[in-house]
Parts: structure tokens; sequence; C-alpha cells
């Protein structure tokens, strides 16, 4: 179970790092991780491989508090793969922690997945069936097994063999003895891009990992595209026809750091023109703009900007409580709230204010906050948020609920402005998210706010798939 101090809804964050030589590749990797930290807190693991032994250390918790200096000093090698955790298949436990290690006819492979596969379930059935053993419960482990399978064929076509039968998002880092590899999926669900350092080369979900390594980005992976990395430098093959491309439009909203440039386009500018965007659609009579920190802050400086009404801090965020922190009794779970985001009276009291969301999944975070707002004097909380409703399940890696728990599925606009105790509430409209972008609509997957899934429903079966994939039909509509 995630941590109630934890984002609420994440990602797995994957680093790959390759350089001629040892030069603090374990330490390189371990800053980059830092910076990817905000996608996944649950575990995160770091494997090095100098060409003929892979070494690793994985555990649950976060970057600072999985490696110390003595984990990192093991961890020797010219090149290697990193993961942080959220976990969407399988549970939150160190067994399902990542990079996965395999061996194989004396040779290695390590991988590190974001992202969700939608047949992840009949492809295990059928390879249980022929007798494989799993390690973990995760959907990534069908895909390292696979590629394992098939690597007497060379790691190359053993990829692409894997891609043929692996359906839904990944953004993959790979590694064995002779090479560094980066997969995307054929729609660019999942973000994945590319960078160099002086001597080398560096693959990461998001771009704010390459400063800290010293790296500048090159550019992004393509959808279908696999590049790989050796002491000769990046060759690239597309391993599956460029298509419709279908990248997950959350990652611009909430997953990815406002530093980071996905795409060819800037996180931070994006939510600053979905604030601006979102006051033409919902104007309000109000004394101030504030956000819900952190990553509201600028959709709210695009708000103020576009209506005119300054803007103003009335929450602070306390950046130090770590997972570990204790909640025993409900009581002390809602001063723990407050711990999170505590109100700045002396901004609010009185005051009429636009509260910024990037997102109402649950509804639990807007419905404290108003109160909290309110409780600190604010006259009139008007909440405005920078996304659609989110109404329908994600199957491609965010944590979104069964539908009857989002209060977008179960509730019209104005039953969740009840809910949450709003004096109005308004949402960015599909378009103008579209438009704070700046891409096309159909470059983009859509499917939590419209339910129009970008694949082919998959024929799945066993447990948790089974049930997945039943809702993935109910919510079919095409
Ligand atoms: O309606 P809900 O189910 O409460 O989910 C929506 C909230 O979850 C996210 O914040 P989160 O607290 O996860 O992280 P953040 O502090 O990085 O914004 C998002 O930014 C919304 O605030
Ligand atoms: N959030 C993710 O990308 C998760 C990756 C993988 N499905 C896991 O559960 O570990
Ligand atoms: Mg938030």
């Amino acid at each position: 179970m995630m941590d109630e101090m934890d984002r609420l809804h994440e990602e797995c964050g994957v680093l790959g790092l390759y350089q001629p030589t040892d030069d603090h590749t374990a330490e390189l990797l371990y800053y980059g991780l830092y910076a990817l930290q905000h996608r996944g807190q649950e575990s995160a693991g770091i494997a090095v491989t100098d060409g003929s032994r892979t070494r690793w250390h994985k555990e649950m918790g976060l970057v600072s508090e999985v490696f110390g200096e003595g984990e990192l000093k093991k961890l020797t090698g010219n090149r290697g793969i990193g993961h942080v955790r959220y976990s969407t298949s399988g549970e939150s436990d160190v067994e399902n922690a990542q990079p996965l290690v395999v061996r194989y006819r004396g040779g290695s492979i390590a991988m590190a997945h974001n992202g969700n596969l939608v047949n992840a379930g009949l492809l295990r059935e059928r390879l249980e069936d022929a007798g494989v053993v799993f390690q973990t419960s995760i959907d990534s482990e069908v895909i390292v097994n696979l590629i394992a399978r098939y690597s007497n064929e060379g790691i190359h076509q053993a990829i692409r063999r894997t891609m043929d039968l692996v359906k839904g998002a990944y953004a993959l880092v790979i590694m064995n003895e002779e090479c560094l590899i980066g997969v995307r999926d054929p729609l660019g669900l999942r973000p994945l891009c590319l960078g160099k350092t002086e001597t080398g080369y560096v693959l990461a979900s998001e771009s704010c990992a390459f400063d800290v390594m010293g790296a500048q980005l090159v550019r992004d992976i393509e959808p279908g595209e696999m590049v790989t990395i050796t002491e000769n430098g990046v060759t690239s093959e597309m391993y599956d026809t460029p298509g419709k491309r279908a990248s997950c439009i959350f990652e611009y909203i909430y997953f990815a750091r406002p530093d980071s440039v996905i795409d060819g386009v800037g996180v931070y500018q994006a939510r600053r023109n979905a604030g601006r965007l979102l006051a033409a659609e919902w104007p309000a009579e109000a004394d101030m703009v504030m956000a819900v920190p952190d990553s509201s802050i600028p959709v709210a400086l695009g708000y103020a900007e576009a209506s005119g009404i300054p803007y103003g801090e009335g929450l602070m965020k306390n950046r130090y409580i770590g997972r570990t922190f204790i909640q025993p009794t409900q009581a002390i779970r809602e001063l723990a709230v407050k711990l999170k985001l505590s109100p700045m009276e002396q901004n609010i009291r009185g005051k009429r204010l636009v509260l910024i969301d990037d997102s109402i999944v649950r509804g639990t975070t807007s419905k404290r906050i108003v109160e909290t707002l309110k409780q600190a004097g604010a006259k009139e909380v008007h909440v405005r948020v920078s996304s659609p409703p989110v109404a329908y399940s994600c199957f491609f890696g965010i944590d979104t609920p069964d539908r009857n728990q989002l209060i977008g599925a179960v509730k019209t606009i104005d039953q969740i402005r009840r809910v949450i105790g709003a004096d109005s509430l308004g949402y960015l409209s599909p378009e103008g998210l579209v438009d704070s972008i700046g891409k096309p609509r159909n470059q983009f997957c859509l499917a939590c706010f419209d339910g129009r899934y970008p694949t082919e429903v998959p024929v799945q079966t066993g447990g948790q798939a089974e049930n997945r994939f039943q809702r993935l039909e109910e919510d079919h509509h095409e």
C-alpha cells in the first residue's frame, strides 16, 4: 500500500547510462533517480554491469533510503539502469522491485519498465503452461522473460519478437553484457528520451534527470523505436511501423516535473498555457488565485496572468514528510494532512479565492483543501481544474481506481461541486487541454477523460488481468 504522504497517482521512472569507463556510473544513476523520484516512491533499484558481471541493489523506499555509499560502491561497471516504482500490476513488495535481472545461457539481461501491459495475464499463463516459473507478480517480468527466451536469436531479434507479443504501454531500458537499449511502445503512451554526457549517453523517462547527470537532451525516442547504445555510439531502428500516436496527456497535466521537455514540449509552459485557457473558459470574481502545490503552481500563474487576479500563496507544503510517517489513528491522519499542506491564514482570511488544481480523481484532495481554506477564513472558494473530469479507468499505467471510485464517473459536475464544498467549479475542456500543449488532439491518449482507448481490446485471462479486461470492454466506447 502506498503511504498517505506520497503522491496519489504515479508512473514509474526508468533510467539508463552508458559510458566508456566506470566514471561514477552508480552515483550518476543515483542522482538521476533522485530527479525522477516524483514518478514513484515505493521502491528504487540500480543494476550496473562491467560487461562480465551484473550487480544490483533494490529495496523498498525512496532513493535516499535505499542507497548509501556502501551500496553504490559495490555497483561497479561502465553502464547501468535504474528504476523508481509506483506499482500498477503486482503488489508493492520488494520482490516486485525493479530493475529485474535474469540470467540465461551464461549471460544476463537487466530491464526496467515504466507502463502497464494489457495482455500480461494471457502471456504469463501461456508461459506458465510452457513450464516457466515467475519470481514476481508484475507484468514487467513477462517482457524480460520473453526476451530471455528468444535471446539465442540475438538481443535485437529477441526484443522485436517480444514487442510483437506484448500490448499496452511501455518505456523500457534493457541492458546485457554488450549494450544498453531503450524501447518505447508503438503508441508512444509512455515517454522516454535520450541525452548525451561528455563521454556517454543517458536514457530517461524525463529530461529532468539529465541536468543532474551532466547530460543534455538529444531527442525523444519515437513510438515504436528501439535505440541501442554501445561503445560505437547510438543506433536506431523502428521495430514497429509508425502509425497512430497516443501519448499520455496526463504526463503534461500532472506526472512530469515542470522542468522536463516531453516530445518537444516544455511541461511548465504547457501548464501555464492551461491556466490561461482555464481563465478564459471559467472566469471567476475573486481576490486571489492560488494553487494546490506543487503541480498546479504554473497553472495558477497562468490563470492569474490571464484573469488579472493576483496570484498568492494560500497553502504551505511541507517537503520533509517521508514515507515512514506513522499514522495510527484517524485523528492523527487528519492532522497529518495539515502537516503536508497547511493553510496560510494571513493570506486567506476574508478573501474570495480561486483554487487551482491539476486534476480531480477521487475528489479527496479538493474536498480536504476547500474545507481547510474555509476553516482558515476564506470567504469563497472557486475551484478550477486544469483537466477535464477523470471519468474512465486507465489501463496504461496511471493508477486511477475502479470507475466507481472516480468522482467524475459517478457524479455530475454540480454534484462534485457540492461534495467538495466549492462555491463554483470549472474544469478545462479537452480542447483547451490539447491547445495548452499545442499539438493536434490525435497525437494524445485522452481515454481517462473520454473513454476512447487507443488499443484493441486484448484477450485476457486470470485474476487481476481478467477484471481489467472486463472493465476495458465496458469502458470501450468507440
Ligand atoms: O482527487 P484526488 O484523488 O485527491 O487526486 C487528485 C490530486 O492528486 C494529485 O496530487 P498529489 O497529492 O498526488 O501530488 P502533488 O502534491 O504532487 O500534487 C493531483 O495533483 C491532485 O491534487
Ligand atoms: N508505474 C509503472 O510504470 C509500473 C511498472 C510495472 N507495471 C510495475 O508494476 O512495476
Ligand atoms: Mg496535487
